[in-house]
Parts: structure tokens; sequence; C-alpha cells
């Protein structure tokens, strides 16, 4: 697959804060991968110097084949950017406002007018293309704000938290048109949310950034295929403290894996549900009651929480 973004060894200070720090991920084309992180963690950081908007201390970036600092003007011809804020002239229609941002790109007039009339049809807001922006409803402010990022029929949109505040209608709608976006347009996308539901929707990719490290970076199927049904929670009455080093030898012997121990249960994980029973065995030989087994399913939330896991980062 071909990469449409290359991030290699950036580093991004702002005075002694260190937003990014030597960070290394490439994005492929033709998908949406997803950008994860607490506030502060790096992600709009990373989006702006993708974009152009800052440029890096340290570290080479390549965003379809051009510097964006070199070739900015090349660049924006080819990306569209929509953020939480996005600008848009209050006082001016939506439709104004599309022909005010076309035209900044010189899209000929006749070709602009085109866009926009699909645009709004495809995004069912043609009938309030007259309306000035103040007096539209965020959920049309924000398609309103796609059809600007788009204008220029860009190969890669970054969206930074551009979800925030919509219903969860109009949020569904988004992602529809997101979706249709990357099928029809063929555009890519990098999405920056804190909304994990929307991120495990949407993307094909995902980089959780911690401190401005990358702490995860992979396909969200193989998430799922490598690490969904394993986690298993055994509750007991008794303290498993007292026999921590034999069940220990014993777990491991029957191939279990990252075992943790509290008081009265034992998280670990295993192959197959199919050990189940060997793993039973091993407690009832020790008389431990078991109170019940639970099944952890191992998927994004639980990776976003055990990578933000002060000591125990992945
Ligand atoms: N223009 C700036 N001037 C000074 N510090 C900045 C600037 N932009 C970002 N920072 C700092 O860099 C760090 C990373 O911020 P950034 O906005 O990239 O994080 P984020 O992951 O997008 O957070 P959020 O989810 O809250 O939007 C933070 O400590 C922030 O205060």
């Amino acid at each position: 697959m071909n990469k449409i973004v290359q991030v290699k060894n950036v580093q991004k200070s702002f005075g002694n804060n260190i937003a990014l720090d030597d960070i290394s991920v490439d994005f492929n084309e033709g998908c949406i991968h997803g950008l994860l992180g607490h506030n502060g963690a790096g992600k709009t950081t990373l989006i702006r110097i993708i974009g152009g908007t800052y440029k890096q201390d340290k570290g080479e970036v390549e965003v379809l084949g051009l510097n964006p600092t070199d070739d900015g003007y090349e660049l924006r011809k080819n990306i569209g950017i929509l953020s939480e804020n996005m600008s848009m002239y209050d006082r001016l229609s939506i439709y104004d406002n599309l022909i005010f941002y076309g035209r900044l790109y010189n899209i000929e007039k006749k070709e602009l007018k085109n866009r926009i009339d699909s645009y709004l049809k495809m995004f069912q807001i043609s009938e309030f293309k007259n309306k000035l922006i103040k007096d539209c409803s965020t959920g049309i402010k924000k398609k309103a704000g796609i059809i600007r990022a788009i204008i220029n029929e860009p190969k890669l949109l970054l969206l930074d938290e551009a979800s925030n505040g919509l219903d969860p209608i109009s949020k569904s709608e988004f992602h529809e048109l997101i979706e249709e976006l990357v099928k029809i347009k063929k555009i890519s996308v990098v999405l920056c949310s804190h909304d994990l539901e929307e991120v495990k929707k949407l993307c094909e990719y995902i980089t959780i950034i911690k401190k401005g490290k990358i702490v995860y970076s992979d396909n969200i199927n193989s998430l799922s295929r490598n690490k969904e049904s394993i986690g298993i929670v055994i509750n007991t009455i008794q303290d498993l403290f007292q026999l921590k080093e034999q069940i220990e030898e014993e777990l491991k012997k029957n191939k279990v894996d990252n075992i943790e121990f509290d008081m009265n249960s034992i998280k670990m994980e295993i192959d197959s549900l199919n050990d189940i029973n060997s793993i039973l065995k091993i407690f009832m030989e020790y008389n431990f009651n078991i109170v019940n087994v639970e099944h952890e399913i191992f998927d994004l939330n639980k990776l976003y929480v055990d990578s933000h896991r002060e000591e125990n980062a992945i």
C-alpha cells in the first residue's frame, strides 16, 4: 500500500515543552487512520506539521511526496483540513462561504458552482445553502465545513476532532459522509478523535500518542485478531497472594501470559478459550473457591486505557 504521509523521527517543542518526541509513523493511501491520545498528547501538533502549519524542529515529513514546509503552496492544493473550530464567515451564507473558499484555489467559476451544488446535494443540505452560517445548526455547519475542506478535491483530508459537538444522528451522518468520500472520491483521511467508538467504526489503522510519543500503531484488525477473546479474569474467595508463586508457575506451564494478581482476582491472557478447563483445574487443585470467570474482551477501549497507565505503557 502506498504511503500518503511519512513521518520520521519528528521532534517538536514549544519552549521547554516537548509536544512530539522523536515520533515515526506512516499513513497509508486510501484509508482512514485514527489518531488517539489524551489532551495535550500531541495529536494536533502532528496534524499541523502534516498540514504545513507548524514546522518540526527535527526529523523528516513527507506528505503526498512533498515537503510540507518547502512545498506548502503545492501541498495546500492537495489537502483539506477540518478542525473542531472550523473557520467560516458567520455573516456569509453557506453558498457564499463555499464560493469564497473555492476561489482561493482558483477553481474555475462554472466548475466551482457545479462542485458546490453536487456536494450540497450529496450532503443533503441544498435547502440550507442561502442560510447565514451564524444561523445554522452545528450539524449543518459541520457538513458545510467538510464541503469547504474538500472543495479543492484533496487527496488527503485531515480531521482534527471534527465531529465534536454533533448529536448522535448528525454524528452518524457525518461518519457516513467520511466513509463515502473515502470510497467514492478515494480520499485518504487522518482522523484525530477522543471518541473511541468513532475510531472503531471508521478507522482501518490507529495510532495512539502519549505525551508526545507513539505507544501503539497498527491495523485495527490486527488488534482484534491478536488480542480479542484471550483476556480472562478469575475471581476467588480466598487470598490468591498466599500461593502466588506456585499458581504463577503452573499457569506459565499452561502457556498463560501477562498474569496480573490481585488479592481475590487474577487476570491473564490465554491462546484459546479451549484452555480454560486446564486453567480452572489448577485453581481447584489448590482448593480455591472460584466465584466467577470473566471473559475480558481486549479491544480498543482496553488498549487505550492500558496504554495510558503510567507504569504499563505498551
Ligand atoms: N502553539 C502552541 N504554543 C505553545 N504550546 C503548544 C502550542 N500548541 C501545542 N502546544 C503544547 O503542545 C502539547 C501538545 O498539544 P496538542 O494540541 O498537540 O495536543 P492534543 O493531543 O491535540 O490535545 P487535545 O486533545 O487537547 O487537542 C501541549 O502540551 C500543548 O500545550
